[in-house]
């Protein structure tokens, strides 16, 4: 099996003067993702999501256990992996353009290569005839598709995912998912994807890592046996995935402890 990114034993904790051994965010994380595999984490507010997606960044280190891209350990943000947020932060003063170029400028890549490789992400993300506006003249799923265009520039192999679409309409959501899960499937890419939204997480996923309260750990990890992961507008259609939702409901104990956490 050819692993990609892996959590071995991973547990965080914040300490600070005060409280130097504070109650764990994270405990006993162990991830395994294969190369080109999708998964998405589902879990309560505040279980420790991001707290995980920040470690597979590089951005924090594990307080026990380490986190390994491609065999190799993290531990500082790396160029084969790349972050994108429910915030797009586009710079406002750079063009769509410039924005999406922004990643290959600090690698020092030749102009000319990276107007090519920006002009490219642009169309694949339906931007054509947007190159040259700046961030405001857009709407919020347009900037969500130049965010994505940006993340996709450098050519990561893995892709980490905080709640991407979680601003958007349910519509422009669901295009958007669309063009992500295509471009994810084409290029192969290794995605692990956070998101409250558990239909998404079963449209755009081959694999679901479920996590508990704090401290958060996996809880269960369910395969989607399901077809069309690089179709999500027509896996939403599938007989299966209201089951597979009840599950994660149940789990998630989805209206079963009143509010908290929720
Ligand atoms: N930099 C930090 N310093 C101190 N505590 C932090 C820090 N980052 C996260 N935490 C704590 O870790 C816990 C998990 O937070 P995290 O944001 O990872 O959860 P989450 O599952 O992503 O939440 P949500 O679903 O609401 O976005 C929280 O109790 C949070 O306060």
């Amino acid at each position: 099996m050819d692993v990609q990114i892996e959590f071995r034993n991973v547990s965080k904790r914040f300490p600070t003067k005060r409280e130097p051994n504070p109650p764990y965010a994270v405990k006993d994380l162990n991830i395994r993702i294969r190369a080109g595999e999708v998964v998405s984490i589902v879990g309560p507010s505040g279980c420790g999501k991001s707290t995980l997606l920040n470690m597979g960044a590089g951005l924090y280190l594990p307080s026990e256990g380490e986190v390994y891209v491609a065999q190799q350990r993290v531990t500082r943000p790396v160029k084969q992996i790349s972050f994108m947020l429910q915030k797009d932060l586009l710079m406002p003063w750079r063009t769509i353009r410039q924005n999406v170029e922004l990643g290959l400028e600090i690698d020092g890549v030749a102009r000319e290569r990276r107007r090519a490789v920006a002009l490219e992400l642009i169309a694949k993300c339906h931007l054509v005839g947007f190159e040259n506006h700046y961030p405001y003249q857009l709407s919020g799923g347009m900037r969500q598709r130049a965010a994505l265009a940006r993340t996709l520039a450098t050519d990561p192999q893995v892709l980490l995912l905080d709640e991407p679409f979680s601003a958007l309409d349910a519509q422009t959501k669901m295009v958007l998912q669309q063009d992500l899960a295509q471009m994810l499937y084409d290029a192969k890419k290794t995605a692990l994807f956070i998101t409250h939204d558990l239909v998404e997480a079963i449209a755009l996923s081959d694999r679901l890592l479920v996590m508990s309260h704090r401290p958060g750990t996996i809880i269960e990890e369910i395969t989607v046996p399901l077809p069309h992961r690089n179709n999500p507008l027509e896996r939403r259609k599938l007989p299966e995935v209201g089951p597979l939702v009840s599950r994660l409901m149940e789990l998630l104990r989805v209206g079963q402890d009143g509010l908290e956490g929720h």
